[in-house]
């Protein structure tokens, strides 16, 4: 058991970077489309990109240098991020380099998250503020549920446990602990007393978690404080919100919208809160500029404004970024590539009848988060004096079994982080991304692993660089580059 503990957090604390989501379910053979082309050049399927076809290429070009290199001195400005700076090269683009002197161990940035969410079947494991991704309510609460998630139900599929207040769609998102089968269940009245907090647990005041507050309009987000509630509703939710207060016929739209990205992939949820977060951006701006009767700014550069923190981590659009998942032939990339590029227009047009904008027509990235669960709490009971840790044991241990192994299932999800994914990847990095302690939310925490001087360029690694060459640049491949770090160039095969 002790063992097993450590173990547990630093594999939950040790984040690799972006790699684009694989669909969940690699399309069946005989709907392969004939002679389908690459998604560039084919005919669309999209009547919007038809008709918005020059205006989508311009929301899609590169920024230019200038208004990157001003975008990320305003943004590392703003954030008081005071020791790195975003430079670009002809060599890989974008890259992050210290601005002073950093110590081993000392922490380089903590990037907020712009646009994420927690991918669905992860929310079975884990309750966490739907806009910050903090951990809430309380070990008995995060305990209770996840036990009884796993007691009615272990198959894969949750989209049939609708209730308990959570958005339990199903996605691409691989599920850990409480969706596998454990036959160690506790009665459903203790589950229940744990979940209303009528029933505590020994030593969890040292884990106070923060409480829970509701969207006043839907009962499937949760929040950690009013001020994530109003930020989330105002960044995002008030188009998204499937609540009562939604009209009717929105709300069925939206619904139609949610349950397909269930049944595909939970990619297309992140998608359209990049959408809501640009619509709600433009109309904050295009009152901004009515107000300052501002009459020379168009509707299209105020939606070019919009989506600018989006369009400066932009590459390729998602069907042609994902990597070819392994039981795919090389030679039917082309055929993958178009059938998940029609799954990403059918979820664009069930979007569309839900929050379609005339003015945004043309408007559509990500990081993985993790954050570490309740296992800090049993550590703490496992690292107790003999004589206390027996005692507490008396209560914990029957929850910690049914648990079963997976007991530390972090919180998972899928995000953009805007300066993070501007680092470059090295299989010999300076930094790493890592949670501490006191790291409770979604955001990245990138920490120096060895002492980087000024205007060195800060490195990450993208993959578990302890695996040999060969297998490194295996799978750093899905990211499209063959690296030639150091160790790359001196571990290469003549
Ligand atoms: C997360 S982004 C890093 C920022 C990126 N350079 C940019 O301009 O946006 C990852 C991409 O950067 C490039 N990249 C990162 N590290 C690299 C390396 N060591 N060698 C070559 N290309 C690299 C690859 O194109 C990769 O897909």
């Amino acid at each position: 058991m002790s063992a097993l503990l450590p173990l547990a957090r630093d594999r939950a604390r040790e984040e690799n970077p972006p790699k684009a989501q694989t669909p969940r379910r690699r399309p069946a053979a005989e709907e392969t489309r004939a002679g389908g082309g690459m998604g560039g050049s084919s005919a669309s399927p999209c009547d919007l990109e038809r008709e918005f076809a020059p205006q989508i290429s311009q929301l899609l070009a590169t920024p230019p240098l200038q208004s990157a290199q001003e975008y990320y001195d305003g943004l590392i400005q703003s954030r008081k991020h005071d020791g790195i700076r975003v430079n670009f090269s002809s060599k890989h683009g974008k890259g992050v380099c210290a601005n002073k002197d950093f110590a081993e161990g000392d922490l380089i940035l903590k990037d907020q998250i712009l646009v994420g969410a927690q991918h669905s079947l992860n929310k079975i494991d884990c309750a966490v503020c739907s806009y910050c991704f903090r951990f809430i309510g309380s070990i008995e609460f995060q305990i209770g549920r996840r036990l009884y998630w796993q007691s009615i139900g272990s198959s894969n599929d949750c989209t049939n446990r609708r209730h308990c207040h959570e958005t339990d769609v199903g996605s691409s998102a691989s599920s850990s602990g409480a969706t596998k089968e454990n036959n160690n269940t506790l009665p459903e009245e203790v589950l229940g007393s744990l979940i209303t907090g009528d029933m505590s647990l020994p030593f969890t005041d040292h884990f106070s978690l923060p409480q829970v507050v509701g969207c006043h309009g839907c009962e499937e987000e949760r929040y950690c404080s009013q001020s994530c509630a109003d930020s989330d509703w105002e960044t995002y939710h008030s188009l998204l919100c499937t609540g009562s207060k939604t009209e009717p016929s929105r709300r069925s739209a939206l619904q139609k919208f949610v349950e397909h990205a269930n049944g595909s992939n939970d990619i297309f949820l992140v998608a359209a809160k990049a959408i809501t977060f640009t619509l709600l951006r433009y109309k904050k701006l295009k009152m901004q500029s009515e107000f300052q009767k501002n009459t020379d700014e168009s509707n299209f550069s105020l939606l070019m404004e919009a989506w600018k923190p989006l369009s400066m981590g932009f590459k390729k659009r998602w069907w042609d970024s994902v990597a070819l998942p392994e039981d795919v032939d090389s030679c039917d990339e082309d055929s993958f590539r178009q059938q998940i590029r029609d799954l990403a227009f059918t979820s664009l047009q069930l979007l569309k009848d839900a929050i379609f904008d005339a003015e945004c027509a043309p408007c559509i990235l990500f990081g993985v988060y993790k954050i570490s669960s309740f296992e800090d709490y049993f550590i703490h009971i496992d690292d107790l004096p003999d004589d206390e840790k027996e005692e507490a044991e008396k209560v914990t241990r029957p929850f910690l079994d049914a648990l079963g192994e997976d007991y530390a299932a972090p919180c998972e999800g899928t995000a953009f982080f805007p300066l993070q994914s501007c680092m470059n990847h090295s299989c010999c990095p300076n930094a790493k991304a890592y949670k501490r302690d006191e790291d409770t939310d979604g955001n990245a925490v990138i920490i120096a692993l060895e002492p980087i001087k000024k205007d060195d360029e800060i490195t990450i690694s993208y993959i578990d660089e302890d695996v040999p060459y060969e297998e490194r640049q295996a799978q750093l491949a899905d990211y499209g580059f063959v690296c030639m770090c150091p160790r790359c160039q001196e571990e290469k095969p003549n």
